[in-house]
């Protein structure tokens, strides 16, 4: 455990050292007064006569003794925590560059709540063992083990009694380790699930309320937070009874010390002196031994957060090269693509060509494979086996900048930035000027609401996330497309928020964005993909048949299927339009 923290102290790591060295000097110092104490008792027991001197030079060694055991704890304290904090950011950094090269779509599927907590609290509580455990821990340590070895120079027999309590103890605490640790990833996991909850269920509140789901949604909310609180009960009564054993018997060096050691200096084995000695310096050691003890229950948890961010660490970076594009033109193909979330097959082999210039559509039922298909194109993920290329030119072997120049992508759900909605359609191209924006906000038929907002284009996006529909903010992110002028363009579901009111304005906005450009539209509504070039239908991650609409509406039964359920569904929208 410590070794994989080491990894990313760097210069820090001499620092941590260091520190312990200063708070073992520390420790030393306290366990010198019990040696003062011996040199008083040893001449009062055997009846020799001590002077006033030595008793008061005693008593102000004793006194410095403490006084350099606060400083030198001080000091140390303050080295390991300066170092501490300098390895946690670090870490936090060395995270945030490896995030930077992981799968887009890996990063989402963790979910803002275990991503937060790993980068905040995950860290965080690793300053107990850089500031604390290790040089704390090992300074308290070491101390006790030097005293152990003078105490076998001084009287071998009497060492032995000292080290008792030991095997009991020892056999408590690797007990209580080995119960934490193989509960920890339960517990974990509770409050990853738990932390994942509360913020989906404070993001959700507007949908809980006007779906009136409050009381459903409130009960995931409570089930996950009692869960989590059955597990961390569950786990410290587990922990609890043998912490308590080894923290009552392991500092416990009197316990044969004294009966046993007594009788032998009453046989004549020991002597008087060395068993005082022996007794004095035996007593010094419980406290380091207790404060280092200390630490060792949060050890389990602190290891599995140091496991947990390897795992991240570790992750396979997304394959990419720092090359331009250089492809013949912006035709795409996916060659015998495979791709798998988890064990389910989302793609399976799946080969495609969306030709330069044309309208390919994706239709098929929920959880067909549609949106994966885009995913990969946009590069969230890289396929198990098979290949992307556009021009010919893998996307492997490619910059994400230089793909992400070529596609314009608007997903299902929309997120606008902190900013303004000017700033957020900006992001379509960094140098457009305002007129630019206008322009494109206009095509995307933005200006209808826009104009209706207080402070216009200008509003913060976070105000006005809260007061745009889904389908106006799709405009705003169609807007952003039209401003990026991208050589292709990948439409996921754009209509699945849109109203019917809204749905011609958002056809017109999407003639607008694709007109000429190499596009990949998904869409549950088939009658909006019905002129597409090429129509796709996908069933179980598998690609079934192709063809446009007409093809498909006579030799393909799932296509018949389908147009049949979009129909009604219009349909069903008129009528109920009608009756209102
Ligand atoms: N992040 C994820 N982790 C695990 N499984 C996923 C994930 N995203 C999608 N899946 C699964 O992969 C399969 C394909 O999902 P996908 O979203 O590509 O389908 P879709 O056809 O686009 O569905 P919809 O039309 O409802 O959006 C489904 O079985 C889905 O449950």
């Amino acid at each position: 455990m410590f070794r994989k923290v080491f990894e990313y102290a760097g210069p820090y790591k001499k620092k941590t050292i260091a520190s312990g060295i200063v708070i073992l000097t520390a420790v030393i110092f306290s366990i010198l007064p019990f040696v003062f104490v011996y040199q008083v008792i040893t001449p009062l027991v055997m009846g020799e006569t001590i002077s006033r001197e030595m008793i008061a030079g005693r008593v102000i060694g004793v006194g410095i003794c403490l006084l350099c055991h606060a400083c030198l704890y001080i000091k140390g304290l303050s080295m390991s925590h300066d170092a501490a904090y300098h390895i946690l950011m670090r870490l936090r950094i060395s995270l945030q560059q490896k995030m930077e090269k992981l799968p887009l779509g890996v990063i989402q599927e963790k979910g803002t709540g275990s991503l937060k907590r790993m980068f905040v609290d995950d860290i965080d509580s690793m300053e107990m063992l850089l500031a604390h455990a290790l040089p704390e821990g090992a300074g308290n340590v070491a101390a006790p083990v030097i005293i152990y070895i003078s105490l076998f120079f001084i009287d071998w027999k009497l060492a032995l009694m000292t080290l008792a309590s030991l095997p009991v103890g020892l056999t408590a605490m690797m007990v209580m380790y080995a119960i934490g640790m193989k509960d920890m990833d339960s517990y974990y996991q509770a409050g990853k699930i738990m932390n994942n909850t509360i913020i989906e269920y404070i993001n959700g509140m507007e949908v809980v309320k006007v779906f009136h789901k409050d009381a459903e949604s409130y009960r995931r909310f409570e089930k996950d937070i009692k869960t989590y609180r059955d597990f961390t009960l569950d786990w410290y009564k587990a922990c609890w009874p043998w912490m308590a054993l080894y923290n009552s018997i392991l500092p416990c060096t009197l316990l044969v010390t004294l009966p046993l050691g007594s009788w032998f200096v009453l046989k004549g084995y020991s002597t008087l002196p060395d068993l005082i000695l022996v007794m004095c310096l035996s007593l010094s050691m419980g406290i380091p031994l207790l404060k280092a003890l200390g630490f060792l229950p949060s050890l389990p948890q602190i290891n599995y957060k140091i496991e947990t961010l390897e795992k991240m660490m570790d992750a396979d970076p997304l394959c990419q090269t720092q090359n331009a594009f250089c492809g013949k033109d912006h035709t795409v193909e996916f060659r015998d693509v495979v791709f798998a979330y988890d064990k389910e097959t989302a793609a399976d082999h799946v080969s495609l060509t969306i030709k330069e210039g044309e309208k390919t559509a994706l239709a098929g039922e929920s959880g067909s494979g549609k949106s994966t298909l885009a995913k990969l194109l946009v590069h969230y993920y890289d396929p198990q086996s098979g290949s992307i290329t556009v021009g010919g030119q893998d996307i492997r072997d490619m910059s994400l900048e230089a793909l992400n120049s070529l596609i314009s992508y608007v997903a299902q759900e929309q997120y606008l930035f902190p900013g303004s909605l000017k700033d957020n359609i900006r992001l379509g191209k960094l140098s457009a000027t305002d007129e630019e924006i206008m322009e494109a906000a206009e095509k995307a038929q933005c200006m209808e609401f826009i104009e209706k907002l207080p402070d216009g284009i200008n509003t913060m996006a976070g105000d006005a996330g809260k007061q745009l529909s889904g389908g106006q903010r799709q405009r705003i992110a169609l807007a952003r497309a039209i401003l990026k002028d991208a050589p292709i363009i990948v439409l996921d579901e754009a209509m699945a928020f849109t109203d019917p009111d809204n749905e011609e304005k958002m056809e017109a906005a999407m003639e607008e964005v694709s007109r000429g450009k190499t596009l990949l539209v998904i869409a549950h509504r088939l009658p909006s993909v019905q002129d597409a070039d090429k129509i796709c239908v996908m069933e179980h991650g598998r690609l079934t048949a192709a063809g446009t609409h007409e093809q498909l509406l006579k030799d393909c039964l799932e296509y018949q299927k389908l147009w049949k359920a979009s129909v009604a569904s219009m349909n069903w929208k008129v009528e109920s339009g009608k009756g209102e």
